[in-house]
């Protein structure tokens, strides 16, 4: 298990550029099954979860080349579907969230998939009945298997249909639209989830020949098409990626440029930020967020405490409260974090409150604090990461703290952020790899 051991009190300076999008990566990648054809992407990620999947597709028969660490050319004409019935397929896949996201493809192209229980982070129930009910829905069969633990699915003969999604579930959208794309006639995914991510996936569908409209709103319609071909794509920027480094240039007293934010696509992100009190302005397509002595939390019109929670795009994505919270404890002023979607990702506040933060965890979903108004820094002690942005946002107060941290189980923040050690060092921070 490696750690960080970070310095605190220094303030950064200097341009960061954010890497591909993790999320989008995890959905172009399994889409790479949906066609024979090569498919060329661009902007990949060079972190775990994406590695690994990249990894995974290799294992099952798909020809891989890297002309280089963020770019990958993929040809699936020789897939080995039984390799997914592997102890290795389930093991390696039940490390990351992603891989659940095969089995859209393989039932469209090959008629069957297996869906171990899929990892990721342990953030609180992550059911998948969305994405089993819209295969259903589609035409598949399903049943669970409780001696191997996987969902087997058979759909020899998949037909368009309308469904109205139970939530409007990420993945599990992104499975239904890539199980529709070769199915018989049309589908109407109804309550679909249309973050950019998800409409970067329909995009390059369409290129490859599907026929997707209502991209970027909750209703999508897929007319069914007989074979899809190859194509290009490239990586948004990662929306995560830019919130947390505007947390993390606030926090640390940082003046800093994030090169190429893809701001047109982070909807609320930078006025959720702004709610924060933190200054931060653009110049084309890049986000400048200059040294700030304090930034003050507003409050709502009436003058009440500000609530920032989570929702389904264009909502504020919840993989961003953690550094909201993080952010809001050298605020001046208070505001009550609400995760709703998920019941164990707030546990982390503990480290915090340890850390000298004034924070009250009202409950498995609510926080609220209240910002020290960099009257009392935080102080630097040994802690261990739980998930990936709660990670993220243990090692922003670390860079902010006074003293030395060691945060363990770095693994978790190396799942999603791409070199990140590295990359602040080269603002200025202090971050040791043990
Ligand atoms: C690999 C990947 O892309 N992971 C992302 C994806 O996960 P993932 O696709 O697994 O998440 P889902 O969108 O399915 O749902 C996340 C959680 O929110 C709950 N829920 C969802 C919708 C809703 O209206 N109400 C509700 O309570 C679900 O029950 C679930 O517990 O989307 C999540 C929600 O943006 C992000 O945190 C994850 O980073
Ligand atoms: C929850 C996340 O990832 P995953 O869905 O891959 O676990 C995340 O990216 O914040």
């Amino acid at each position: 298990m490696n750690s960080f051991e970070v310095t605190g009190g220094k303030k950064l300076s200097g341009t960061i550029i954010p890497q591909g999008a993790k999320n989008e990566a995890l959905q172009i990648l399994s889409a790479v099954l949906l066609t024979p054809e090569t498919v060329t992407i661009r902007n990949i990620p060079d972190i775990l979860d994406v590695n690994l999947l990249i990894e995974l597709l290799a294992d099952m028969g798909v020809s891989v080349q890297r002309p280089d660490r963020h770019t990958a050319i993929f040809k699936a004409d020789n897939v080995n579907i039984d390799y997914l019935h592997s102890p290795e397929f389930r093991n390696k896949s039940g490390r990351l969230r992603g891989s659940v996201m095969f089995a859209g493809p393989l039932l469209s192209r090959f008629k069957k998939a297996f869906i171990p229980k899929p990892g990721g982070d342990k953030i609180g129930r992550r059911r998948l009945d969305t994405h089993i009910i819209g295969f259903e829905k589609l035409g598949a069969t399903f049943n669970y298997h409780p001696e191997d633990g996987y969902f087997h699915l058979d759909a020899s003969n998949l037909r368009g249909t309308y469904m109205l999604l139970d939530e409007p579930s990420v993945t599990g959208t992104a499975n239904i639209i890539m199980a529709a794309v070769l199915a018989k006639g049309t589908t109407t995914i109804y309550n679909a989830a249309c973050e950019p991510y998800l409409q970067q996936l329909c995009k390059m569908l369409n290129r490859m020949g599907a026929d997707i409209s209502g991209i970027g709103s909750n209703l999508l319609t897929i007319n069914g098409v007989d074979y899809l071909g190859g194509t290009e794509h490239g990586i948004l920027p990662d929306m995560i990626e830019v919130g947390s480094f505007i947390g993390l240039a606030a926090m640390t007293q940082s003046n800093i440029r994030i090169q190429g934010a893809g701001i047109e696509h982070l909807g609320v992100i930078p006025d959720k930020f702004r709610q924060l009190g933190i200054q931060l302005h653009y110049e084309g397509d890049d986000i400048v967020i200059p040294e700030q002595e304090l930034y003050e939390i507003q409050t709502f019109l009436d003058g009440s405490v500000l609530t920032i929670y989570d929702h389904p795009w264009p909502g504020f994505t919840p993989d961003l409260l953690s550094i909201v919270l993080v952010v809001a404890t050298q605020a001046r002023g208070s505001v009550l974090v609400h995760q709703k979607m998920f019941e164990s990702r707030l546990f982390f506040v503990d480290k915090l409150i340890d850390m000298g933060a004034q924070i009250i965890l009202c409950d498995p979903h609510r926080a609220a604090v209240i910002g020290l108004a960099r009257e009392q820094r935080l102080r630097g002690i040994t802690m261990s990461s739980p998930d990936i942005r709660a990670g993220v946002s243990l090692l922003i107060a670390a860079l902010s703290a006074e003293g030395k941290s060691t945060i363990q189980n770095i693994e978790q923040i190396d799942r999603g952020y791409q070199y990140i050690d590295q990359r602040l060092n080269s603002l200025g921070a202090e971050i040791k790899r043990l």
